[in-house]
């Protein structure tokens, strides 16, 4: 059997391409550099003070990040593969290089539920009726998930980066600007989401967990960083 050796960048984002050698089947994967301008895709004015507020916390960039207001398609599925089709779409309408972000409430008790369909939950029962559903069980845990998807272009596939902070659902309390924010209180804390500075979450949340994560993938693919 011949061998001979293909270059395999093993970096996450993949531009899929293949070994010259005809004998050769195993694909070659080249890292796609960060653009010098990213999108940041969504229809939430309080996701895009969060994602700004985040990013701004952190280093300069070496690449810019505009808002996109875009009213993307609620889907159903599983939260990644959600996040990954938002991000899908949304690279169509842009034609660049875009983030997104999918957000869940998952209730343990619940096996996850109402996890990415929790907009229309909020929007049909609203904060007393969250805790509602909790009243038949004993454990009011949850954890709030946030996934951003990032696409280089409308030809790649995207990545996925799952931030989550674990937490518990209690009776709403504090300023009712931001979803479901009120009734969620993240472990270690006595405040709930609505009740803390908005600093303070944006060093916990879920929203940053996940952004962190893509900002690193970022920083490391940045030409203007090597
Ligand atoms: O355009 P997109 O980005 O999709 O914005 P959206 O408001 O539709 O957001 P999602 O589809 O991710 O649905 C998540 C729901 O959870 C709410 N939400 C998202 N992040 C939150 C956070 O950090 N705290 C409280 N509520 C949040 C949000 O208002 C929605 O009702
Ligand atoms: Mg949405």
């Amino acid at each position: 059997m011949q061998t001979h050796h293909c270059i395999h960048v093993g970096s996450p984002h993949t531009l899929l391409a293949f070994c010259s050698r005809r004998v050769c089947t195993r694909r070659l994967t080249v890292a796609m550099a960060t653009p010098d301008k990213i999108f940041f895709a969504t229809g939430n004015k309080k996701k895009l003070e969060e994602v700004t507020a985040i990013l701004a916390s952190g280093a300069a960039l070496p690449f810019q990040v505009e808002a996109a207001k875009l009213d993307l398609p609620e889907l159903q599925g599983e939260p990644e593969e959600i996040s990954k089709e938002k991000c899908r779409i949304a690279a169509r309408l842009v034609g660049g290089a875009v983030m997104v972000e999918d957000t869940s409430l998952c209730f343990n008790a619940l096996g996850g539920l109402p996890g990415p369909y929790i907009k229309w939950f909020l929007e049909k029962l609203g904060h007393d009726g969250l805790n509602r559903m909790l009243a038949g069980f004993e454990d009011k845990t949850a954890y709030a998930q946030c996934i951003f998807a990032y696409t280089p272009g409308p030809d790649q596939e995207p990545l996925v980066f799952v931030g989550r902070t674990p937490g518990r659902i209690v009776a709403a309390r504090g300023p009712a600007d931001f979803g479901w924010d009120p009734v969620f209180e993240p472990e270690g804390f006595s405040e709930t989401y609505a009740e803390m500075d908005k600093e303070a979450k944006n060093k916990i949340s879920h929203r940053y967990r996940s952004l962190d994560k893509l900002r690193s993938y970022l920083l490391e693919n940045s030409a203007k960083q090597q």
